[in-house]
């Protein structure tokens, strides 16, 4: 071999080897810069630490406490405390029937527009008043109460001779209006007196929506910024009493209960009891169903409202009544009426029925005042009466 290619070759080999030892050093020396970057770090957010690790990493916490367990520990799930029951903030009582509107005028409107249809007829003859009349009947108003409204409309529809649909609808508000009574005191009264809370009654006959409206009452209450205790005077039907504590657990409102069977008197005695040591502004007494003919439960209901007065008065007898039941629920408020001395209607399940008409004349019969009405199962659907609203959802 010639020497000059022998040296060549030395030499290339020679300077293969010094650059291939400089490459190695260098690489060497960048991958720890590298891994000062701690990718893995980065990517780790995605499962998201711990709370006390993720404030560490912030800057919140400045250094691991002492007693501090390696980090895979910390993320091992601590044992799960109960759950505390979430209290619910109910809407207040405020507009509650103009929220609920639309189920008035869904089964309402087939009564106010077969009324509107009848006064747009071509000629307002004998025959059509007399039809008239009907539908205001067919609605539970009873038939005084539709006798006056068609006097009055014929009378008024004669003197103004109108036959524009928006007057026509005009006097028939009015008169619904004038028949429902629209200066009529419906306050419930929840007010407490000095040290002592208000008391309200709930009764009724079976399945009325007694209990239903005993809590969605404490809703109404609570949501209007009151304190309230609930009285688990039902002691007949045992899901009665379990009912209305979830009713009240929903709201943050001691329920007093007690076994099944238990005197009702003393329930309602003791829930008083705990309103007035409480300083709850209102105390709720459900009440066991009933039925109106039976009279020796009717007497103890009796007893229950005059063992509540050793104690406070009663500020309010509310008779639950399911408007779906038409004359029978008129028998039966007749009865509860001279037992307890009712103060107010609790109309519920108008979102069931056309019959609205009831409340005309269950007032009228009764004296008493229509106070609530209940329009759904939903737990907020019990509302202040608002006649005007009530006749507007028919009407429109
Ligand atoms: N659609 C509708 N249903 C209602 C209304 N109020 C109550 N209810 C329903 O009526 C049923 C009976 O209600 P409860 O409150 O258990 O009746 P109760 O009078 O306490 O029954 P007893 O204790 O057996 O006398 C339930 O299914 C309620 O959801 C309402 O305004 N509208």
């Amino acid at each position: 071999m010639d020497i000059t290619l022998l040296v060549s070759i030395i030499v290339v080999v020679a300077l293969l080897a010094v650059g291939g030892f400089f490459l190695v050093r260098t690489r060497s020396s960048v991958a720890p810069g590298k891994e000062e970057t701690k990718p893995e770090v980065t990517q780790e957010p995605k499962a998201a630490p711990p709370q006390e690790d993720r404030e560490r990493e912030e800057g919140a916490v400045s250094k691991p406490p002492a007693h501090a367990p390696p980090a895979r520990d910390t993320a091992a799930p601590a044992p799960a405390e109960p759950a505390a029951p979430e209290i619910e903030t109910p809407p207040p009582s405020a507009g509650r029937m103009v929220r609920l509107r639309a189920r008035l005028a869904r089964s309402q409107s087939s009564f106010g527009q077969g009324l509107l249809t009848l006064l747009s007829a071509k000629t307002l003859d004998e025959d059509t008043w007399e039809e008239i009349e009907d539908t205001l009947i067919t609605a539970d108003i009873g038939v005084t109460s539709a006798t006056q409204i068609v006097e009055n409309l014929r009378t008024r529809v004669k003197v103004l001779g109108t036959r524009d649909t928006e007057e026509v609808r005009g006097l028939l508000r009015d008169e619904l209006l004038k028949q429902l009574g629209t200066d009529t005191d419906r306050v419930v009264r929840t007010e407490p007196h000095g040290d002592r809370p208000a008391v309200i009654m709930i009764v009724g006959v079976n399945g009325t929506g007694k209990t239903t409206t005993t809590g969605k009452l404490a809703r109404v209450l609570v949501g209007d910024g009151r304190s309230v205790v609930l009285g688990a005077a039902d002691t007949f039907r045992a899901a009665a009493s379990e009912q209305l504590q979830t009713w009240g657990s929903r709201v943050g409102a001691p329920v007093v209960r007690k076994d099944e069977g238990a005197d009702p008197a003393s329930v309602a005695f003791d829930a008083v009891a705990r309103g007035i040591e409480d300083g709850a502004d209102t105390v709720i007494i459900d009440t066991a169903g009933r039925l109106h003919t039976k009279t020796g439960l009717m007497d103890e209901l009796g007893k229950v409202k005059r063992v509540v007065e050793k104690k406070s008065q009663v500020d309010e007898v509310l008779l639950v009544l399911d408007a779906t039941t038409g004359q029978n629920g008129l028998r039966q408020a007749r009865v509860f009426a001279e037992v307890v001395n009712v103060t107010g209607i609790a109309l519920t399940k108008l979102d069931g029925t056309a019959k609205g008409g009831i409340i005309v004349q269950v007032q009228r019969e009764l004296g008493v005042p229509v106070k609530l009405v209940g329009l759904g199962e939903g737990p907020d659907d019990l509302a202040p009466f608002d006649p005007e609203v009530f006749v507007d959802a028919i009407l429109d």
